[in-house]
């Protein structure tokens, strides 16, 4: 008799995957490795910014009350007293009908409220004349616009994108404090694989699952262990599974989860005491994706279908590795868009199909059976269809879940 398992709805699988997070702790690096990590601490301004009021223009700086009645027919004259750069501080102080020049980013010299750009200038003898009058601060960069002193700038749990990194330098956090990367292993089952370099040969494939994984990780900035391909033997793949899980916080396996006759991850889970999760989910492809935990460590079961595989890595390991890191947005951003072509394949599942989204059209990006290899390689996003008895026509609104973004959504849409 087939076991015979109950499918959980996508987003409780989801849910039920992430909860079980363990937080993977937190180290500290310099800010030039900080990129694509999760910051384990808030960044707290150290300053103002900008730190001082400063010319946001290269021009003069005045005093705008100097300005007042300006016009084409009476040009006010200023005399220029100084020259500043940006990083250079005049010691003078203006005083009436006075200008410094100065460069965009200078620090405002004493007595001057306002900026005329060279461009709103015609230079005479010894300084300038101006046909307009100018308000106070206006033209000024002023101190703590942007950012102020003690305010909590970015949260704990952000994804430390190139701005971050910029703000980060801004208040000298030459050091960083960051999650720690959890200890990724991947084993890929099956006795009909062959690596990479290997010939095919008849009733053998090439593994492309476990280095698709590994280019899934590295797409999150994850590194892993690597634990090889082990064949359909019970005993065999259970002492690999154990000791994989016992040096990892996360173990994916891939294939063997099924109910075939060389399916054994199951019978290593039953052996292994570990909890299991859900072992089927009602979603195509990877419907018999498989979570399980041990010892407060995640043990992934993707099916070996290639597809499936892809999607049981973005629906359920990104969101827990990350969660594991305290990220605050563990889920691939969500959009709607228009069905570019018929999907009349229906299905009571909820079905993930590797697509091609333009910004507003999203198609199937070809051959999208579970097995696929090609489609995942051609997609950019996910047409998520609910389960039911319809298929979908071009025209439809359909939810998209987008692959490849660097920070993900903080909730999960579906
Ligand atoms: N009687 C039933 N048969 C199947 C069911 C079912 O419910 N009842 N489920 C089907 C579904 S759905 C899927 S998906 C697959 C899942 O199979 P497994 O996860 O057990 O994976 P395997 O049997 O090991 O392999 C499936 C398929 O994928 C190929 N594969 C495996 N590993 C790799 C790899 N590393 N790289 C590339 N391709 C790989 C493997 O050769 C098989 O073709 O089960 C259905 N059957
Ligand atoms: O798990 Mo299967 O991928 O639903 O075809
Ligand atoms: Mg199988």
């Amino acid at each position: 008799m087939v076991e015979k398992r109950t499918p959980l709805a996508v987003a409780e699988a989801v849910k039920k995957v992430v909860e079980q997070a363990v937080p993977s702790g937190a180290e500290t690096v310099n800010l030039e490795e900080s990129y694509g990590r999760i910051l384990a601490e808030p960044i707290v301004a150290s300053s103002d910014v900008p730190p001082f009021d400063r010319s946001p223009y290269d021009g003069f700086a005045i005093r705008s009350i100097d300005s007042e009645g300006a016009s084409g027919d009476n040009r006010i004259a200023f005399k220029v007293i100084d020259h500043i750069g940006a990083g250079e501080v005049s010691v003078k102080k203006l005083e009436a009908f006075e200008a410094i020049r100065i460069m965009t980013g200078a620090q405002l010299p004493k007595g001057a409220d306002a900026v005329v750009m060279f461009e709103q200038t015609k230079e005479v003898e010894d300084g300038i004349t101006i046909r307009k009058p100018f308000l106070p601060l206006e033209n000024v960069s002023l101190q703590g616009e942007d950012l102020q002193k003690d305010e909590i700038v970015i949260d704990s749990g952000s994804f430390i994108n190139p701005g971050t990194v910029a703000l980060l330098a801004t208040f000298g956090y030459s050091q960083v404090l960051v999650a720690k990367k959890p200890v990724v292993g991947i084993l890929s089952t099956g006795t009909e694989l062959l690596s990479v370099e290997d010939d095919l040969v008849p009733g053998k494939i090439r593994n492309s699952n476990g280095p698709m994984i590994v280019a899934q990780l590295k797409r999150m900035g994850l590194t892993c262990e690597m634990y090889g391909m082990s064949v359909d033997n019970l005993d065999e793949s259970y002492r690999v599974v154990k000791k994989a899980a016992e040096e990892t916080d996360c173990l994916i396996t891939t294939g063997g989860v099924s109910v075939g006759d060389f399916d054994f991850l199951p019978a290593i889970y039953e052996k292994l005491g570990a909890q299991v999760l859900f072992n089927k989910v009602a979603m195509r492809p990877g419907s018999v994706t498989t979570v399980a935990v041990a010892n407060g460590r995640y043990l992934f079961g993707l099916s070996g279908n290639p597809s499936a595989c892809f999607t049981g890595f973005e629906l359920f390991v990104r969101p827990a590795l990350l969660n594991m890191m305290g990220a605050q947005k563990l889920y691939m951003p969500h959009t709607t868009a228009t069905l570019g072509e018929d999907f009349t394949k229906a299905n009571p599942f909820t079905r993930f199909v590797r697509a091609i989204y333009d910004g507003q059209m999203v198609s199937p990006a070809g051959f999208n059976k579970s097995n696929a290899v090609s489609s995942i390689a051609r997609g950019n996003a996910l047409i998520v269809l609910p389960g039911g008895s319809r298929g979908y026509e071009a025209g439809d609104t359909v939810d998209v879940l987008l692959l490849g973004s660097e920070e993900g959504a903080a909730r999960w849409q579906l």
